[in-house]
């Protein structure tokens, strides 16, 4: 690690302030959903209107809103839409929405989890209020989910930044960032919090196949947040690692589960290799909404696989001969062994095993004990 000690204390309280936002809601409980369109980035910056729930499930489909606690605040707001949009009984449209939700993307689990936040609330508020207090119970649920996504990220940021010493050069992969959450991001929280308190940062962003989330959004965020970042392609990880370029890598999560193990976008497992290879920290940023306590092992995430086109021909010119056999899973597992710390607002879990993990929970005060 190179440069001298930062000018602001590890834990000063900051404000980040960022240049855009990921998404919102607007207006009362017969409002919308406004998100920037992610799949124009870098190109176009436009938002989407979301006025019901096949937009909801469209826009998170096709990643024009994407990112596991983003994912999950949408969802939030997917479950007003499609409450306040019906006339129906409460509880079951909630039920049916859930289950629509849900099927859009299956590895971050935040997505899941956000809808079982929403339906529990209401299940449990269904005895003894009106349908109206009802759609008033979703509507503050979903607000609840995106301002405690927020908060989350704060957190984290505060937290991770201590871990960031003045000078030092990082690596992420894909984009854990503010446009993967409604706050100041993951991975990135920590990197946006050790700028704001003085200390000099680079980041190397890996280009992110097949979709190009590092390239498209995480160098186009950190450009405009005024970090100092360079783009390399995924292949080229290791070799910048060998070169002594990388103090610690820091990446996002989809899913975690009991053991430690960590789901990512595809070519995160290559990184955490390479990273223990060479001596390197690699750091897991995620909130506690993003561990899965109901799986015991990576090995029983389910991984999305995604259309070949995303590879053959993924930004409209064919990279590939027509017909090629093409397999491709979105998502890998990096084993608990070779992860450093998973960041969570309720602290760091070092060389995380399922003691660390439960504990994280508890600290959390997450009822996940079935029982
Ligand atoms: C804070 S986001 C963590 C992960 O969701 C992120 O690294 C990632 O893999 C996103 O994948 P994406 O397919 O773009 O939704």
């Amino acid at each position: 690690m190179s440069g001298s000690e930062s000018s602001a204390g590890p834990s000063a309280p900051i404000d980040v302030e960022l240049p855009f936002e990921t998404l919102s809601w607007v207006g009362g409980l017969d409002g919308h959903v406004t998100m920037l369109e992610q799949t124009f980035l870098p190109l176009r910056e436009e938002q989407l209107l979301v006025r019901t729930v096949p937009e909801m499930v469209d826009a998170i489909y096709r990643l024009a809103v994407r990112g596991a606690p983003a994912i999950g605040v949408a969802a939030g707001f997917g479950m007003v839409l499609g409450i306040a949009g019906s006339d129906r009984d409460v509880l079951e449209v909630a039920r049916e929405t859930k289950k629509t939700l849900d099927a859009s993307r299956p590895t971050a689990v935040n997505l899941m989890w956000a809808t079982a936040k929403v339906l529990s609330k209401l299940e449990s508020l269904a005895g003894s209020s009106s349908q109206e207090e009802l759609r008033a119970a979703a509507f503050a649920e979903a607000m609840a989910i995106y301002e405690g996504d927020r908060q989350t990220c704060r957190t984290m940021g505060l937290l991770g930044a201590e871990l960031i010493q003045d000078g030092a050069t990082l690596l992420t992969h894909c984009n854990a960032g503010a446009l993967a959450t409604a706050g100041i991001g993951t991975a990135l929280a920590p990197i946006y919090t050790a700028h704001a308190q003085g200390k000099r940062v680079h980041v190397f962003s890996d280009e992110t196949r097949p979709l190009l989330q590092g390239a498209r959004i995480t160098t186009w965020e950190l450009m405009r947040a005024g970090i100092d970042v360079t783009l390399i392609t995924d292949s080229m990880a290791a070799r910048v690692m060998s070169e002594g370029k990388i103090d610690a890598v820091f990446v996002g999560s989809d899913r975690i589960t009991r053991n430690g193990d960590v789901c990512n976008k595809i070519g995160t497992f290559g990184v955490a290799l390479a990273a223990k290879h060479h001596g390197i920290p690699f750091h897991v940023v995620a909130p506690l909404s993003t561990v899965d306590p109901y799986l015991d092992s990576g090995k029983l995430i389910p991984i999305e696989e995604r259309p070949a086109s995303e590879i053959t021909e993924g930004f409209g010119n064919r990279t590939a001969p027509m017909d090629a056999k093409v397999y491709a899973p979105a998502f890998d597992v990096t084993p608990a062994e070779l992860v450093t710390s998973i960041i969570t607002e309720a602290g760091i879990i070092e060389s995380p095993s399922m003691t660390g993990i439960e504990a994280a929970l508890d600290r959390g005060g997450v009822q996940w004990r079935k029982g």
